[in-house]
């Protein structure tokens, strides 16, 4: 149905319906679509009772509405909106610190309040201060010194969005002020709000890739994450960011809304039998990066722990890290629809995201899980052959580097097949096609398609799926 501007007495009470510029954002288009319903039902009817009726409706459906992960690709509302995991029908400001309702119309009105400006132009990251500290029960809070901080940072690529002390209401953008959005933590002597707990069970390379892109993005504040590993080798790393570490995996779970099983896979089962049984009042979403392991079986390991766990299983990848990872998942048979939207739009900001069929699930390991190190290699490799021919060493990686990204780009922006783009590199009688003929003759095409299936088929058998 084409969207109408709203023009009858109805208008002022639904609000302004936005133009759905922004595409494929489902929430414009819902809201359009509604729009239109109702006005069409409006002029259909005559008396005040129709109305009512019609208004009800719309405050229902708004209601209703809940964080959309899309959202997070609309450039005007990423830089300061993130989810709050424990409830999708707000989402929460960095900028002003305030919790808004999850409606579009909403985040565009908040967008232009003077507040708001005002916080986006002075908005600064700032560092925690402090040092680490041993608080005894195996957990340490890390707050290291600015400047030691400010170095593991920029090594692991990552700056942080500590906070300021929130500000009252704001009554321009109906924005809901006070603290009782989650819990409150100090931070770098300010009281921050946080909308999430988040726990890592496994403190290594995906754990650190991950975790340390949800802080760059400001989806979690680093004291409201735990970390566990059993010795202090990785834990260091993560203490540098802020985040509590522990060698006691109870902790995580019991501290968190959401856990990350971030083990190597033939570690998973002592690692599950070994958690205690939760408190009714606990049920955290479980969330499973380990290779291998099905739904099944995660939830029937999990199920000592709780009735009916909540479970995702996803296959993620590291160049996360730097917000251009490819994230799959799946649900579990007790995650709820909440559970996919938070997600889906925690995965989303960490590169692109799919949810995708279990069956599947190997297939994207051999793929995209695994496949970054073969680019690695490769990168490696043409480097070492441009090193032979003449270049610097630091020229060729640049260049090798540089030509994979450029080419991967022309892939996904030019829409044009990968052969056709092959084919118009190739001159007649030309140095390219020289050099096509020797990867031809050395099998590179059919060695990286049973690279994918090796590392799937690797994937199966980790699972115990032969
Ligand atoms: N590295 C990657 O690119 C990807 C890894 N994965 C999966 O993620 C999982 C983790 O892989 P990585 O981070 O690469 O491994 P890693 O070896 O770097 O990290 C594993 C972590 O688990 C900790 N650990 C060992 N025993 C533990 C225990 N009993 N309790 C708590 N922590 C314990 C280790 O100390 C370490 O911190 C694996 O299952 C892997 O298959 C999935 C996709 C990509
Ligand atoms: O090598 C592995 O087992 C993991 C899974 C995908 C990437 N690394």
């Amino acid at each position: 149905m084409t969207p109408k501007p709203p023009s009858k007495p109805i208008k002022s009470e639904i609000g302004v319906v936005e133009e759905a510029e922004e595409d494929g954002v489902e929430e414009c288009r819902e809201l359009e679509v509604l729009e239109a319903t109702v006005e069409e039902e409006v002029s259909e009817s005559a008396g005040p009772e129709v109305k009512i009726v019609k208004k009800s409706r719309w405050e229902q459906s708004r209601r209703s509405r809940k964080f959309c992960g899309k959202w997070l690709n609309i450039p005007e509302i990423r830089e300061w909106v993130h989810p709050i995991p424990t409830d999708p029908t707000y989402v929460w400001c960095k900028m002003c610190k305030s919790k808004i309702r999850a409606h579009l119309n909403d985040l565009k009105t908040h967008k232009s309040t003077k507040k708001h400006k005002r916080n986006m132009a002075t908005y600064e990251p700032e560092l925690p201060p402090a040092e680490t500290m041993d608080c005894g029960n195996g957990i340490f809070v890390s707050f290291s010194t600015p400047k030691i901080r400010q170095g593991e940072m920029e090594v692991m690529g990552l700056t942080s969005d500590a906070t300021e002390p929130k500000e009252a209401e704001d009554p321009e953008s109906g924005v809901l002020g006070g603290p009782n959005l989650s819990s409150m933590s100090t931070l770098g002597g300010k009281e921050v709000v946080n909308p999430a707990s988040l726990g890592f069970i496994g403190s290594g390379n995906m754990a650190q890739a991950l975790l340390g892109a949800f802080i760059k993005k400001g989806l979690v504040d680093p004291p409201h994450v735990t970390a566990s590993a059993p010795s202090v080798r990785n834990l260091t790393k993560l203490c540098a960011l802020g985040v509590c570490t522990t060698h006691d995996n109870n902790m995580v779970v019991m501290k968190s809304d959401v856990v990350f099983l971030c083990v190597k896979p033939h570690l998973l089962n002592n690692v599950i039998a070994s958690l205690d049984p939760l408190p009714p009042d606990h049920n955290p979403l479980f969330v499973s990066i380990v290779t291998g392991h099905d739904i099944d079986s995660l939830e029937e390991m999990l199920s000592t722990l709780v009735e009916r766990p909540r479970v995702i299983r996803t296959m993620p990848n590291t160049p996360a890290m730097i917000g251009q990872g490819c994230c799959l998942y799946t649900l579990g048979t007790h995650a709820t629809p909440s559970d996919g939207s938070v997600m889906h739009s925690m995965l989303s900001s960490v590169g692109v995201c799919a949810e995708i069929p279990e069956q599947q699930m190997d297939a994207a390991c051999g793929l995209a899980g695994s496949g970054p190190a073969y680019i690695y290699a490769a990168i490696e490799a043409m480097a070492d052959g441009g090193v032979k021919m003449g270049l610097p060493r630091h020229l060729a990686q640049s260049l090798a580097a540089q030509m994979v990204k450029g080419s991967a780009s022309m892939v996904l922006e030019s829409g044009k097949h990968p052969g056709q783009l092959k084919d118009e590199v190739c001159s007649p009688s030309g140095t390219t096609i020289s050099a096509m003929h020797v990867l031809e003759k050395a099998g590179f095409r059919n060695a990286l398609i049973s690279a994918v299936e090796a590392s799937a088929l690797r994937s199966k058998e980790l699972g115990g799926n032969k």
